[in-house]
């Protein structure tokens, strides 16, 4: 782990912060507890805004996707059928996953793979709901989500149920949402041009069909705010989300 103002290590999905040792700037950020929690669909840039907004105001970023990607890696380089629940779960809760939650410096670490770029990969984008819906890989990785949280003291999370489940008493709780026509835009920007619509269909529209049979994060909970960015400018978008932040500090 790179020692750093927000790095924070998962040694393993069921234990999570086993080996973990906080910097003095890390015990700062305990200090000042706020709890920022975003979630929304696919493309409507919560790791962006999130990471953004994050070194903006100096907190960590918990990325809680890339903990279930990592999940989905895990799996398949073990070879397990991720349509039998209960191997996924076993393996789940023997993942060796490191996780910074530096905003400056995103790294994944599965065992001794760097696996920080692997878990963006298509193959992955694809099979990842089958660990989403999956009801005791998610439990084990909400608790480990959850102890992040609590160790960040100052973090902005996101993903799909922060709001709801993992951290339903954060002081800022946001919905990001934007269309569909936007978001599948903007992921083909983002994967600059290299996919066929019905793939960038199958990354976003299908998966987030699939992931929300599991949690729901196409209408906001109660006491949770709407971000619609559909017609916002990404810097408008994280200010939006910087200014309710800087509202309750
Ligand atoms: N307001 C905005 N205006 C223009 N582009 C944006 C805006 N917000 C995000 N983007 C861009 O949209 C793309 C998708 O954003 P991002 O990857 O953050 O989405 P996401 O919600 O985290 O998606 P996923 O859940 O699938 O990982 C990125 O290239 C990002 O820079
Ligand atoms: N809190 C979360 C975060 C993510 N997921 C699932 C749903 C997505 O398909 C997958 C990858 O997330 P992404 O990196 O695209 O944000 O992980 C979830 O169920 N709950």
């Amino acid at each position: 782990m790179t020692a750093g103002a927000a790095d924070r290590t998962v040694t393993s999905a069921s234990d999570p912060l086993a080996e973990d040792h906080p910097t003095d700037q890390s015990h700062a950020h305990q200090a000042r507890r706020l709890v920022v929690a975003v979630d929304g669909p696919s493309g409507s840039g919560k790791s962006s805004v999130c990471r953004a907004a994050a070194r903006r105001l100096r907190a960590a970023y918990l990325d809680t996707g890339a903990m279930y990607r990592a999940a989905t890696w895990y799996c398949l380089d073990r070879g397990v059928d991720l349509d039998d629940e209960g191997a996924v779960a076993l393996a789940v809760e023997d993942l060796p996953l490191s996780l910074s939650t530096d905003p400056d410096h995103q790294t994944v670490t599965v065992g001794q793979a760097d696996v920080t770029e692997a878990i963006r990969e298509a193959r992955i984008s694809e099979r990842v709901s089958a660990i989403a819906t999956n009801r005791e890989a998610r439990a084990l990785l909400v608790a480990a989500q959850r102890r992040l949280v609590d160790e960040a003291g100052f973090v902005v999370a996101e993903g799909r149920d922060i709001t709801t489940v993992v951290a339903p008493d954060a002081q800022v709780r946001v919905l990001l949402t934007a269309s569909a026509e936007v978001r599948l835009a903007r992921r083909g920007l983002q994967m600059g041009g290299t996919q066929s619509t019905e793939a960038l269909q199958r990354q976003v529209l299908a998966r987030d069909a699939k992931d929300s049979t599991a949690v729901n994060f196409t209408e906001a909970a109660d006491g949770v705010a709407v971000l619609d960015s559909s017609d916002l400018t990404f810097e408008e978008t994280v200010d939006a989300l910087v200014s309710r932040v800087e509202s309750v500090r």
